[in-house]
Protein backbone atom coordinates (compact mmCIF):
# COMPACT_ATOMS: atom_id res chain seq x y z
CA UNK A 1 0.00 0.00 0.00
CA UNK A 2 1.15 3.67 -0.67
CA UNK A 3 2.68 3.04 -3.82
CA UNK A 4 1.72 5.19 -7.06
CA UNK A 5 -0.06 1.99 -7.66
CA UNK A 6 -2.59 2.92 -5.17
CA UNK A 7 -5.69 5.31 -6.29
CA UNK A 8 -7.00 8.50 -5.95
CA UNK A 9 -6.68 10.42 -2.82
CA UNK A 10 -10.48 10.91 -2.48
CA UNK A 11 -11.10 7.34 -2.85
CA UNK A 12 -7.95 5.87 -0.25
CA UNK A 13 -9.28 8.56 2.69
CA UNK A 14 -12.59 6.82 1.90
CA UNK A 15 -11.29 3.17 2.94
CA UNK A 16 -9.77 4.35 5.95
CA UNK A 17 -12.96 5.61 7.29
CA UNK A 18 -14.63 3.01 6.21
CA UNK A 19 -17.59 4.18 4.98
CA UNK A 20 -18.45 6.60 1.67
CA UNK A 21 -21.49 7.64 0.22
CA UNK A 22 -23.05 5.97 -3.48
CA UNK A 23 -21.67 8.60 -6.06
CA UNK A 24 -23.15 6.51 -8.47
CA UNK A 25 -26.74 8.23 -8.55
CA UNK A 26 -28.55 9.80 -5.61
CA UNK A 27 -31.06 6.76 -6.35
CA UNK A 28 -28.66 3.72 -6.29
CA UNK A 29 -28.98 1.48 -3.94
CA UNK A 30 -26.81 0.10 -1.34
CA UNK A 31 -23.50 -1.66 -2.50
CA UNK A 32 -20.93 -2.81 -0.07
CA UNK A 33 -17.12 -3.37 -1.55
CA UNK A 34 -15.93 -6.94 0.42
CA UNK A 35 -12.28 -6.13 -0.65
CA UNK A 36 -9.13 -3.69 0.67
CA UNK A 37 -7.97 -3.71 -2.21
CA UNK A 38 -7.92 0.43 -3.02
CA UNK A 39 -7.23 -0.77 -6.62
CA UNK A 40 -11.01 -2.17 -6.99
CA UNK A 41 -12.37 0.73 -5.68
CA UNK A 42 -10.33 2.83 -7.66
CA UNK A 43 -11.72 0.58 -10.78
CA UNK A 44 -15.28 0.97 -9.52
CA UNK A 45 -14.82 4.91 -9.25
CA UNK A 46 -13.97 4.48 -13.19
CA UNK A 47 -17.36 3.41 -14.00
CA UNK A 48 -18.89 5.84 -11.91
CA UNK A 49 -19.88 3.31 -8.76
CA UNK A 50 -18.73 4.44 -5.49
CA UNK A 51 -19.65 1.85 -3.24
CA UNK A 52 -22.06 2.65 0.39
CA UNK A 53 -19.22 0.84 2.15
CA UNK A 54 -15.38 -1.03 2.06
CA UNK A 55 -16.04 -4.16 4.40
CA UNK A 56 -13.42 -6.37 3.46
CA UNK A 57 -12.91 -10.33 4.24
CA UNK A 58 -10.49 -12.31 6.01
CA UNK A 59 -10.32 -15.67 4.84
CA UNK A 60 -7.77 -18.33 4.29
CA UNK A 61 -6.60 -17.89 0.64
CA UNK A 62 -4.41 -21.16 0.61
CA UNK A 63 -5.23 -23.28 -2.56
CA UNK A 64 -6.54 -26.47 -1.74
CA UNK A 65 -4.79 -29.87 -2.73
CA UNK A 66 -4.53 -29.99 -7.25
CA UNK A 67 -7.03 -27.26 -7.50
CA UNK A 68 -6.60 -24.96 -11.11
CA UNK A 69 -5.40 -21.10 -10.31
CA UNK A 70 -8.74 -20.44 -12.42
CA UNK A 71 -10.56 -22.49 -9.63
CA UNK A 72 -9.15 -20.65 -6.93
CA UNK A 73 -9.72 -17.51 -7.87
CA UNK A 74 -13.67 -18.28 -8.69
CA UNK A 75 -13.48 -20.25 -4.86
CA UNK A 76 -12.06 -17.33 -3.27
CA UNK A 77 -14.34 -14.72 -4.71
CA UNK A 78 -17.46 -16.81 -3.44
CA UNK A 79 -16.07 -17.24 -0.11
CA UNK A 80 -15.32 -13.87 0.10
CA UNK A 81 -18.54 -12.78 -1.04
CA UNK A 82 -19.88 -15.46 1.74
CA UNK A 83 -17.99 -14.32 4.86
CA UNK A 84 -18.95 -10.57 4.47
CA UNK A 85 -22.60 -10.71 3.35
CA UNK A 86 -23.36 -12.57 6.21
CA UNK A 87 -22.94 -9.11 8.13
CA UNK A 88 -24.88 -6.89 5.25
CA UNK A 89 -28.63 -7.75 4.20
CA UNK A 90 -30.74 -5.99 1.64
CA UNK A 91 -27.58 -4.75 0.40
CA UNK A 92 -25.68 -5.53 -2.91
CA UNK A 93 -22.42 -7.04 -2.28
CA UNK A 94 -19.02 -7.24 -4.46
CA UNK A 95 -16.11 -9.06 -4.13
CA UNK A 96 -13.05 -10.02 -6.17
CA UNK A 97 -10.10 -11.76 -6.11
CA UNK A 98 -6.98 -12.08 -8.26
CA UNK A 99 -4.94 -14.71 -9.21
CA UNK A 100 -1.58 -14.78 -11.15
CA UNK A 101 -0.76 -18.37 -12.96
CA UNK A 102 2.50 -19.90 -14.54
CA UNK A 103 0.80 -22.81 -16.33
CA UNK A 104 -1.11 -24.70 -13.43
CA UNK A 105 0.67 -22.78 -10.64
CA UNK A 106 -0.36 -19.82 -8.75
CA UNK A 107 1.89 -17.52 -8.05
CA UNK A 108 -0.13 -15.65 -4.99
CA UNK A 109 1.04 -12.35 -3.65
CA UNK A 110 4.94 -11.02 -3.48
CA UNK A 111 5.32 -10.13 0.25
CA UNK A 112 9.25 -10.30 -0.02
CA UNK A 113 11.97 -9.30 -1.98
CA UNK A 114 13.06 -12.89 -2.43
CA UNK A 115 8.97 -13.25 -3.66
CA UNK A 116 9.25 -10.67 -6.62
CA UNK A 117 12.79 -11.40 -7.48
CA UNK A 118 11.32 -15.30 -7.68
CA UNK A 119 8.59 -14.38 -9.99
CA UNK A 120 9.80 -11.58 -11.95
CA UNK A 121 12.31 -14.52 -13.30
CA UNK A 122 9.75 -16.70 -13.81
CA UNK A 123 6.91 -14.44 -15.61
CA UNK A 124 10.23 -13.13 -18.14
CA UNK A 125 9.82 -13.93 -21.35
CA UNK A 126 7.12 -15.44 -21.18
CA UNK A 127 2.79 -15.74 -21.40
CA UNK A 128 1.12 -16.13 -18.09
CA UNK A 129 -2.51 -16.04 -17.24
CA UNK A 130 -4.46 -13.18 -14.74
CA UNK A 131 -7.65 -15.17 -13.41
CA UNK A 132 -9.94 -12.81 -11.57
CA UNK A 133 -12.99 -14.06 -9.66
CA UNK A 134 -16.13 -11.91 -8.88
CA UNK A 135 -18.99 -12.77 -7.21
CA UNK A 136 -21.82 -10.55 -6.40
CA UNK A 137 -24.79 -10.92 -3.64
CA UNK A 138 -28.20 -9.14 -4.71
CA UNK A 139 -30.48 -7.44 -2.20
CA UNK A 140 -32.48 -10.77 -2.31
CA UNK A 141 -29.35 -12.67 -1.44
CA UNK A 142 -28.69 -14.52 -4.80
CA UNK A 143 -24.99 -15.23 -5.32
CA UNK A 144 -23.99 -14.82 -8.98
CA UNK A 145 -19.92 -15.40 -9.90
CA UNK A 146 -18.12 -15.41 -12.55
CA UNK A 147 -14.19 -15.60 -13.44
CA UNK A 148 -12.52 -13.67 -16.41
CA UNK A 149 -8.85 -14.47 -17.50
CA UNK A 150 -6.57 -12.11 -19.46
CA UNK A 151 -3.25 -13.53 -21.10
CA UNK A 152 -0.04 -11.02 -20.31
CA UNK A 153 3.04 -11.36 -21.81
CA UNK A 154 6.17 -9.85 -20.28
CA UNK A 155 9.61 -9.23 -22.46
CA UNK A 156 12.73 -10.77 -21.30
CA UNK A 157 13.88 -9.04 -18.47
CA UNK A 158 17.63 -8.87 -17.36
CA UNK A 159 18.95 -9.00 -14.07
CA UNK A 160 19.29 -5.39 -13.72
CA UNK A 161 15.44 -4.59 -14.53
CA UNK A 162 14.53 -6.88 -12.01
CA UNK A 163 16.22 -5.12 -9.61
CA UNK A 164 15.33 -2.04 -10.59
CA UNK A 165 11.95 -3.22 -10.44
CA UNK A 166 12.76 -4.84 -7.09
CA UNK A 167 13.52 -1.32 -5.54
CA UNK A 168 10.65 0.05 -6.90
CA UNK A 169 8.37 -1.23 -4.33
CA UNK A 170 5.25 -2.09 -6.68
CA UNK A 171 5.28 -5.54 -6.03
CA UNK A 172 4.54 -5.56 -2.94
CA UNK A 173 1.19 -7.46 -1.78
CA UNK A 174 0.54 -7.90 -5.64
CA UNK A 175 -0.34 -11.17 -7.12
CA UNK A 176 2.45 -12.72 -9.21
CA UNK A 177 4.60 -9.95 -7.48
CA UNK A 178 3.69 -7.11 -10.07
CA UNK A 179 1.18 -4.31 -10.97
CA UNK A 180 0.44 -3.69 -14.40
CA UNK A 181 -0.96 0.01 -13.46
CA UNK A 182 2.08 1.12 -12.47
CA UNK A 183 6.01 1.16 -13.75
CA UNK A 184 5.39 -2.81 -14.85
CA UNK A 185 3.67 -1.43 -17.52
CA UNK A 186 7.11 -0.97 -19.50
CA UNK A 187 7.76 -4.56 -18.95
CA UNK A 188 4.59 -6.02 -20.45
CA UNK A 189 5.13 -6.39 -24.38
CA UNK A 190 1.30 -7.67 -25.10
CA UNK A 191 -1.79 -8.64 -22.68
CA UNK A 192 -4.99 -10.27 -24.39
CA UNK A 193 -8.69 -9.78 -22.90
CA UNK A 194 -9.19 -7.06 -20.44
CA UNK A 195 -6.88 -4.71 -18.59
CA UNK A 196 -8.66 -3.67 -15.76
CA UNK A 197 -8.97 -8.01 -14.96
CA UNK A 198 -5.42 -7.84 -14.58
CA UNK A 199 -5.77 -4.71 -12.39
CA UNK A 200 -8.10 -6.34 -10.19
CA UNK A 201 -11.81 -6.04 -11.39
CA UNK A 202 -12.43 -7.03 -14.84
CA UNK A 203 -15.50 -3.78 -15.14
CA UNK A 204 -17.07 -4.27 -18.27
CA UNK A 205 -18.03 -7.96 -16.95
CA UNK A 206 -18.82 -5.98 -13.16
CA UNK A 207 -21.02 -3.48 -15.21
CA UNK A 208 -23.01 -6.34 -16.55
CA UNK A 209 -23.06 -8.78 -13.96
CA UNK A 210 -24.31 -5.62 -11.74
CA UNK A 211 -26.66 -4.34 -14.37
CA UNK A 212 -28.44 -7.50 -15.07
CA UNK A 213 -29.23 -8.46 -11.43
CA UNK A 214 -30.84 -4.10 -11.30
CA UNK A 215 -28.10 -2.81 -9.90
CA UNK A 216 -28.39 0.85 -12.21
CA UNK A 217 -25.69 2.13 -13.93
CA UNK A 218 -24.07 5.36 -15.46
CA UNK A 219 -26.06 4.41 -18.69
CA UNK A 220 -29.30 4.23 -16.90
CA UNK A 221 -29.96 7.52 -15.77
CA UNK A 222 -32.34 9.78 -17.24
CA UNK A 223 -31.42 12.77 -19.04
C1 LIG B 1 -1.44 -8.70 -11.39
C2 LIG B 1 -1.83 -7.49 -10.58
C3 LIG B 1 -2.40 -7.62 -9.32
N1 LIG B 1 -2.74 -6.52 -8.59
C4 LIG B 1 -3.33 -6.63 -7.24
C5 LIG B 1 -4.87 -6.65 -7.21
C6 LIG B 1 -5.16 -7.22 -5.85
O1 LIG B 1 -5.19 -6.16 -4.89
C7 LIG B 1 -3.96 -8.10 -5.55
C8 LIG B 1 -4.37 -9.54 -5.55
O2 LIG B 1 -4.82 -9.90 -4.29
P1 LIG B 1 -6.32 -10.28 -3.92
O3 LIG B 1 -6.26 -11.38 -2.87
O4 LIG B 1 -7.13 -10.55 -5.15
O5 LIG B 1 -6.90 -8.96 -3.26
P2 LIG B 1 -6.43 -8.18 -1.96
O6 LIG B 1 -5.89 -9.11 -0.92
O7 LIG B 1 -5.55 -7.03 -2.39
O8 LIG B 1 -7.81 -7.57 -1.45
P3 LIG B 1 -9.15 -8.37 -0.97
O9 LIG B 1 -8.82 -9.83 -0.79
O10 LIG B 1 -9.56 -7.73 0.31
O11 LIG B 1 -10.15 -8.14 -2.07
O12 LIG B 1 -3.00 -7.84 -6.59
C9 LIG B 1 -2.53 -5.24 -9.09
O13 LIG B 1 -2.84 -4.24 -8.43
N2 LIG B 1 -1.99 -5.11 -10.35
C10 LIG B 1 -1.62 -6.17 -11.12
O14 LIG B 1 -1.13 -5.97 -12.26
Amino acid sequence: MGDRTDLPKTAALAVSRGTITNLSSPKSPPLILASASPRRLALLEQIGIAPTAVDPADIDETALKNELPRDLAGRLARQKAEAVSARHQCAFLLSADTVVAVGRRALGKAETEEDAGKFLSLLSGRRHQVHTGVSLVTPAGKLVSRTVSTAVIFKPLDDAEIKAYIASNEWRGKAGGYAIQGLAAALVRKIQGSYSNVVGLPLFEVANMLKGNGFPLWTDIKR
